[in-house]
Parts: structure tokens; C-alpha cells; sequence
């Protein structure tokens, strides 16, 4: 039986994780469910799995929880730090990280320190301090198994394989605007930039696919997870998200995952690596007729992406600085204070002002995403009047 802690249980990835241990529940058990505000979904959760542990990080909630749980043999805690102490429990075998966020990073170390195997869905976590996680799961003998769909297809194909690979190339839908001029651009809404064509997912990620910010995240989380240089990483549009990710090899041979995009195929796999089990997961038909189409990413129209892989150039504090304006101007746009394309406006701007420091220690990242939320926020109300959402 596998004991999975779960980091983020209310949301898309977490809810999509209970769904696969509901099925197999002869292989897996939770150990702990965390969450931040959905205080009655979690009770749901929590009295359906009966996890050793649970904990409702905003505090506000606590009280609720624990009445709404005073009859059932489950511990309640709440804030940060219960989160970080609880991932260490000598019960957990396996822990998902499926909160959004800068906010995974340090229950994510303290897993790896910990030696518990990690279900990497956090992508932010790699961005932020991937050479400190990566170094830190090494030294642990911690395995980091991808959950994000392109990582997921990408390590499925290096299994078996022993030599060195020329190249991965990450699939990217193109997101909701992939046909938008420039000038559409400037006027999209909320609603147009949340309506994702392929994945149903939480809020700040769906935006960052329609930004193509998502993708830089993901060429940053592949050079740490598979160890390789910016070189190495091609991203290419496919609108049909079929094909989830291809690696090539240097004999030239391309292997690539395919299947309709559902993200319980690489969430059960994390769980059950190295093998595979059954699932009731919808099958592609390919007696009915499908086409698979492959375009070049346009970094003019969309410039979060060529800011990604200018952060991951510069290296150091850099991804962090972008991924902490990133979830700022995110926000922003999520509240309706600033349009979609002054998202990029305001993680340059931060990009352009935050020292670099070249070897970042834990601290620095903690200092550095700081001092860039707090310098995001000026830079917003700095320009309000040009980056209004109108
Ligand atoms: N959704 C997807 O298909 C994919 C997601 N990912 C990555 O997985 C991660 C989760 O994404 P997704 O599920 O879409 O996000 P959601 O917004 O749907 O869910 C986020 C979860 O994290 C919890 N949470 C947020 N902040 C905190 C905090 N400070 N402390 C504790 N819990 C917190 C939320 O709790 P509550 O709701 O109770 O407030 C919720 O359970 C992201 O990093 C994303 O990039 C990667 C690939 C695909
Ligand atoms: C499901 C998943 O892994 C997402 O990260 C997905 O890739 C988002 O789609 P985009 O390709 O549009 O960014
Ligand atoms: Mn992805």
C-alpha cells in the first residue's frame, strides 16, 4: 500500500488525484490532505479517505474544520509551517505537490530532506530553485517523478533508454489566443484568456497557458528534471495536445507520448512508477480521423516566453524573480486591474530591477521572491493608467 501525502487536495491536480486513488484503493491510501481556502471540500475529502492527518492552511478556517472533523480519528492543524512538519511523518511514502505556487517550494524540500519520493506537479518549484531541489533529491537518493503532462511524456520515453538524448521538444497548445494579432491581444478578456481549448485547470495556470508563460515554466522544469542545457529544449504549438511531449535521440529517433489530454494518466503513473496499472481513462480512437498539426511559438505576440528563457539564460535568482511578477501580475489580472498584456510588462520590469545574485542560497530565494512581489506591486500601481483593464 502507498501512503500519499497530498499538497493542494482541492484543486484540479488534487481532486484529479483522489479521483485515481478512489479507483485502486487496494494499491493507495492519504496520509495527509492540505489545503489553503476550500475548507468544506477538504471535511468532504477528509471523511471520505480518513487521512492520519489534515491541515487547512488559512487559518481563518481552522476552527470549522476541526468541529466539522471532531468525530472522526484525523488530526487538524493549520499554517505554513504544519505543512512543512507534516510531510516528514514516518507514515507518508509518497508526496504529491499540487499546490500553486512559490508556496510548494519549501514543503517540497523538506519532503526531499525527509526522503519521502516526490510526485512533482508544482512546477514552480523547479523555476524557482530547480539547481538547490535537484541537488538536495540527489543527495537524499529522493526521486522527483513528473506529473506536469509534457514532463510526464518526456520521462515515460527516456525509460529504458541509456544514451545520451540530442534534444526534447515540449508540446504547447498555443492556448485560447494562438490565432490573436497583437492588437486583440491588448483587448482580451478574463473569461476569453480562462477558457483554455484542450485542459480544464486552476486559474493561475490556465492564464499562464494563454500567456505561454506555462511553457517557459515547463523548459525551465525540464532542464532541471532531465538535467539538460536551454539548447537542448525546443518548444513547438500543436493545438491538438495529442502528442504531450517528444525526446529525440543522437541517432535521430524521436519517441513521443500520446493520448487525449487527461491529466490522471500522469498523475497514476507517478504514483505506481515503475509500473503501469489499469485505468478507465478515455482511449484516442484512431479509426476515426485525426490531424496533428505543429507550428513555430511566436515570442513577439507572446513575450512571456522569450522572458522565461531569458531567465533561464541569466540563471542565478533570475526564474525566481520571474516566476514572483509572474504570480503578481497574474493576480493582477485575475482581480481586473491590469490587461493581459501588461502580465510580461511587469515581470520585465522586475527582471530589469531585481539584483541579480548569481548562486542564490535558500534564503536568497526567499529574500529574492520578496523583494520582487513587493517591487511587482509598485511597478502596477506605477502604471496603472497604461496598464489598466479596460
Ligand atoms: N491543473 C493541471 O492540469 C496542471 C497543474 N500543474 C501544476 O500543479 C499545481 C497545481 O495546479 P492546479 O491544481 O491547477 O491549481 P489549483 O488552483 O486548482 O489548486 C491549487 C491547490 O493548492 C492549494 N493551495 C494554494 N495555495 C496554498 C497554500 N499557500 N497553502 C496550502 N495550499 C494551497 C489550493 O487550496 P484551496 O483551493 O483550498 O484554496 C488548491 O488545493 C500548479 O503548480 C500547476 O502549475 C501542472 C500541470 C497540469
Ligand atoms: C496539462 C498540463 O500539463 C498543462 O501544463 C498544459 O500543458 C497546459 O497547456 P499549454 O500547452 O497550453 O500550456
Ligand atoms: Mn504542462
Amino acid at each position: 500500500m502507498k501512503r500519499i501525502a497530498i499538497l493542494g487536495s482541492t484543486g484540479s491536480i488534487g481532486t484529479q488525484a483522489l479521483d485515481v486513488i478512489r479507483e485502486h484503493p487496494d494499491i493507495f491510501c492519504v496520509e495527509l490532505l492540505v489545503a489553503q481556502n476550500s475548507w468544506e471540500l477538504l471535511v468532504q475529502q477528509a471523511i471520505e479517505f480518513q487521512p492520519n492527518t489534515v491541515i487547512i492552511a488559512n487559518q481563518s478556517h481552522y476552527q470549522r474544520v476541526k468541529e466539522a472533523l471532531a468525530n472522526h480519528p484525523i488530526k487538524v492543524y493549520t499554517g505554513k509551517q504544519s505543512i512543512v512538519e507534516s510531510v516528514v511523518s514516518s507514515e507518508v511514502d509518497m508526496v504529491l505537490t499540487a499546490m500553486v505556487g512559490f508556496a510548494g517550494l519549501e514543503p517540497t524540500l523538506s519532503a526531499i530532506e525527509a526522503g519521502k519520493a516526490i510526485a512533482l506537479a508544482n512546477k514552480e518549484t523547479l523555476v524557482v530553485a530547480g539547481e538547490l531541489v535537484t541537488k538536495a533529491a540527489m543527495q537524499k537518493r529522493v526521486p522527483i517523478i513528473p506529473v506536469d503532462s509534457e514532463h510526464s511524456a518526456i520521462f515515460q520515453c527516456l525509460v529504458g533508454e541509456r544514451s545520451p538524448i540530442e534534444k526534447i521538444i515540449l508540446t504547447a497548445s498555443g492556448g485560447p489566443f494562438r490565432n490573436h494579432s497583437l492588437e486583440q491581444l491588448m483587448h482580451v478578456t478574463k473569461t476569453d484568456a480562462l477558457n483554455h481549448p484542450n485542459w480544464c485547470m486552476g486559474q493561475k495556470i490556465t492564464i499562464d497557458s494563454a500567456s505561454l508563460m506555462n511553457k517557459g515554466l515547463e523548459v525551465i522544469e525540464a532542464k532541471w528534471l532531465f538535467g539538460l542545457n536551454p539548447e537542448q529544449i525546443k518548444v513547438v504549438i500543436h493545438p491538438q495536445s495529442i502528442v504531450h511531449s517528444m525526446v529525440q535521440f543522437i541517432d535521430g529517433a524521436i519517441k513521443a507520448q500520446m493520448g487525449l489530454p487527461d491529466m490522471k494518466l500522469p498523475i497514476q503513473y507517478a504514483f505506481t512508477f515503475p509500473e503501469r496499472v489499469n485505468s478507465g481513462f478515455p482511449r484516442m480512437d484512431f479509426s476515426m480521423s485525426h490531424t496533428l498539426t505543429f507550428e513555430k511559438p511566436d515570442t513577439n505576440r507572446f513575450p512571456s516566453l522569450a522572458l522565461a528563457l531569458e531567465s533561464l539564460r541569466a540563471g542565478g535568482n533570475m526564474p525566481c524573480v520571474l516566476n514572483a511578477a509572474n504570480e503578481v501580475a497574474v493576480d493582477a489580472f485575475l482581480r481586473e486591474q491590469i490587461s493581459f498584456m501588461a502580465i510580461p510588462k511587469v515581470v520585465e520590469g522586475a527582471m530589469q530591477a531585481i539584483p541579480f545574485i548569481g548562486q542564490p542560497t535558500f534564503a536568497d530565494y526567499i529574500q529574492t521572491d520578496s523583494e520582487t512581489r513587493i517591487k511587482s506591486v509598485e511597478l502596477i500601481n506605477k502604471n496603472i493608467i497604461k496598464w489598466r483593464y479596460s
